[in-house]
């Protein structure tokens, strides 16, 4: 593959923020679900899914979600190291989110085929992903490192740098965060709780997917 520019990352990373006003942010403990989960999240109208690599079976439940699943862009979250990068592009995931960022896997995600939306909190750990050629990000925790006021002051030191506010957001405050123009989609757990997902009840998950799938951004 060819080397990422700013341009060429950026653009990759837009057309996955793009597909979705907000990516649910999946943990998955049984692999049989996965199919079923991520098929109510797509026909709900949520189709970029963040699967948490947190669990036993999260990069197989990516391979399946992505091969079986028409209509998913399958992607990973915590992704902590070079090396759940490469499982993440092998497994056919066609992005991976970090919580935070280090060197290290600013140095794998320029290797790596599939982009890496780093996250970050503070402007100098911004300013740091800008160096590696980086202009989208997660900001994370977001409620606890300034959310919707934090965003704000980015937005004059770092036009053209846009986010992916992740952390503490619920149905109630995502709309503030989506009128913000550095704010391209956001990230979320309150659509997949857990216990709806132990009980297998997608009715219930199709529900709050629905109603964050009907979230308007500012374009
Ligand atoms: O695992 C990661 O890579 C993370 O960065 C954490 C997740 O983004 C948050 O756990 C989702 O936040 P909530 O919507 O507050 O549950």
């Amino acid at each position: 593959m060819t080397a990422w520019t700013p341009e060429s990352r950026a653009a990759a990373v837009d057309a996955v923020f793009a597909a979705a006003p907000v990516l649910p942010v999946i943990a998955i403990d049984d692999l049989e679900q996965a199919v079923p989960l991520a098929r109510c999240l797509v026909d709900a109208g949520l189709p970029v899914l963040e699967v948490t690599l947190r669990t036993a079976v999260a990069v197989e439940a990516i391979r399946r979600m992505a091969s079986e699943v028409e209509g998913a862009i399958v992607g990973a979250g915590t992704v902590l190291s070079a090396t759940d990068l490469a499982n993440v592009a092998g497994a056919g995931g066609r992005f991976a989110i970090s919580p935070g960022a280090t060197e290290a896997i600013y140095a794998a995600a320029a290797a790596s085929p599939i982009p890496l939306i780093p996250a970050i909190a503070t402007a100098s750990e911004l300013m740091r992903g800008m160096e590696h050629g980086h202009r989208r990000f997660k900001f994370f925790p977001a409620e606890s490192s300034g959310g919707i006021a934090a965003l704000k002051s980015f937005a004059g030191p770092f036009a053209g740098v846009r986010f992916c506010p992740t952390g503490g957001i619920d149905l109630v405050k995502a709309p503030a965060y989506l009128a913000l123009g550095n704010v391209a989609t956001l990230g979320g757990s309150w659509m997949v709780p857990s216990d709806a997902l132990r009980a297998g009840d997608y009715a219930r998950i199709g529900r709050l997917a629905a109603e964050a799938a009907a979230l308007v951004r500012k374009d």
